[in-house]
């Protein structure tokens, strides 16, 4: 056999060491023929002593026996020996078609071991989660005003003043609480704007890690940084010419930052990262936050020049507790798209949970109704969403209706006031800034949001399930 009949027998060894850290092979019988010196200094045995006896006298909990006599192989399966769980994998050794033992391998000496590798793969998975997500929301066909439901005066104010700039060129500032509809006025706007057959490209301001946001909207040359991709990337600004950017959370966007989106805004050309030349593009801003802005330009948070440029027209989105009487129209329609997505058909509300509905506060805005309509399907068997079908924290809204909607108002009119509401409330509203604030700081890494919060990560999720979380 020409390639290995050269090599000498000593250099296999080191060989055998390098490609599998431990090895073991035993022949059908499930003794040992042959175990690396890795093997040996983890077990705490010696070569001698281990080949010629049979697996189950040597490893702990091994299957390589079994292996050897079934030719099934057993991959990525836990094995625990000297109290750590191990990752193993078993071979069968198939020689001129005959099954003649098993090789087995161990991937990982411990927890620790393991965790090291966890914790390099985990920043790749969630640039990749990013992407994906990404690339999903890409593909989303576009709103309209149409899709942009409610009646109340609030409301129509604001859907009037976007349909009437919609044609314009200037930048946009639209501002509301999370899952109010932002992003669905800035698709609206695009829409019926005369860039409505050039891209519409969203940016998540606070969902991109910060050492990509740059490149993300700039791009990068070839060999900018380490793991530059051949031929360097566009970055979004290109990708939106004649088109529109939507800088979704812009409150967020770090100053560092701030300050190359503000030039990018005033020359009209993006320069890439490690580039040196300028590209002219042509692209319409419209920016997003729930945040104060205006306070964070006295705070020294946010620019006062790029505020200026982005706050050209304001678009202030009523939160849906200031248009109850939109939560009807909104919960009918919310339930139309939802029968679809499910396959179902004819669903209503019942009196009760319509003034349930409106009675409460609605942190999360529509994208909370649409969870709580969401969830009121999946445990209905009839066609009538009742009190039952509702969330805990929504059913057992005990109140004093005269009460709380005098204290509400009391609140709203006064702001002083610390708004009166159930303490349920309270305490939804507070787990959710908690989390929001805690994805901030972990730059929207959830896992380790979740370690921080000392809760567990299903538990999390649920609950960025339910305050409308992304
Ligand atoms: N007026 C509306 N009519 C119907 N559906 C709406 C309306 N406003 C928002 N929605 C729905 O509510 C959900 C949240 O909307 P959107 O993502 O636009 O909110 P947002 O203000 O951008 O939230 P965030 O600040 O958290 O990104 C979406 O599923 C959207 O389709």
């Amino acid at each position: 056999m020409k390639g290995l009949a050269h090599i000498p027998y000593h250099w296999l060894e080191e060989i055998i060491n390098l490609a599998a850290e431990r090895i073991v092979l035993v022949d059908r019988k499930g003794i040992i023929q042959y175990i690396n010196s890795g093997y040996c200094e983890f077990i705490g045995t010696t070569a001698e002593s281990a080949i010629g006896k049979h697996v189950q006298d040597v490893i702990e909990n091994t299957r390589m026996h079994i292996v050897a006599q079934t030719g099934h192989a057993d991959l990525a399966a836990v094995q625990s020996i000297n109290g750590s769980d191990m990752i193993a994998n078993r071979f069968p050794l198939i020689v001129d078609g005959e099954l003649v033992g098993a090789v087995g391998t161990v991937m990982f000496r411990n927890p620790e071991e393991w965790w090291h590798y966890q914790t390099k793969i985990q920043a790749l998975v969630e640039e990749l989660k990013y992407y994906k997500n990404r690339f999903e929301k890409e593909l989303k066909s576009k709103y309209s005003f149409n899709d942009l439901i409610g009646n109340s005066q609030a409301f129509s104010a604001s859907k009037k003043l976007a349909e009437r700039v919609s044609g314009s060129q200037s930048s946009v500032l639209l501002l509301g609480e999370s899952g109010t509809g932002k992003e669905l006025f800035a698709h609206a706007i695009h829409s019926s704007s005369t860039r409505a057959a050039f891209p519409f490209v969203p940016i998540n301001c606070a969902s991109i890690p910060e050492h990509l946001l740059e490149s993300e909207l700039f791009g990068y040359e070839e060999g900018a940084f380490t793991g530059a991709k051949k031929g360097g990337k566009k970055g979004q600004f290109q990708n939106a010419n004649f088109g529109t950017i939507f800088l979704d959370e812009i409150g967020d966007m770090p100053l560092s930052m701030q300050s190359k989106l503000l030039r990018i805004l005033q020359e009209k050309e993006v320069q890439r990262i490690g580039g040196q030349k300028s590209t002219p593009v042509d692209v319409r801003v419209i920016a997003a936050t729930h945040r104060d802005l205006e306070k964070m330009v006295q705070e020294g948070e946010f620019r006062q020049d790029l505020y200026y440029r982005l706050n050209v027209i304001k678009i202030e989105i009523p939160p849906l507790r200031k248009r109850k009487e939109d939560i009807q129209i909104i919960g009918k329609h919310l339930l139309k798209k939802l029968s679809r997505k499910f396959h179902r058909t004819e669903i209503n509300l019942s009196a009760d949970v319509i003034a349930r509905l409106q009675n409460h506060l609605w942190p999360g805005n529509i994208r909370e109704l649409e969870n709580v309509l969401e969830r009121a399907i999946n445990v209905l068997d009839g066609k009538t969403i009742e009190l039952i079908h509702l969330p805990l924290y929504l059913r057992d809204h005990e109140e004093n209706q005269s009460l709380h909607q005098k204290l509400t108002f009391e609140a709203a009119n006064n702001p002083s006031v610390f708004p009166v509401q159930p303490l349920k409330e309270t305490v939804a509203q507070a787990e959710k800034q908690s989390i929001q604030n805690v994805l901030r700081v972990t730059q929207g890494n959830k896992l380790e949001a979740a370690k921080l919060l000392e809760i567990s990560k299903t538990s999390f999720y649920e609950k960025c399930k339910l305050y409308g979380i992304k």
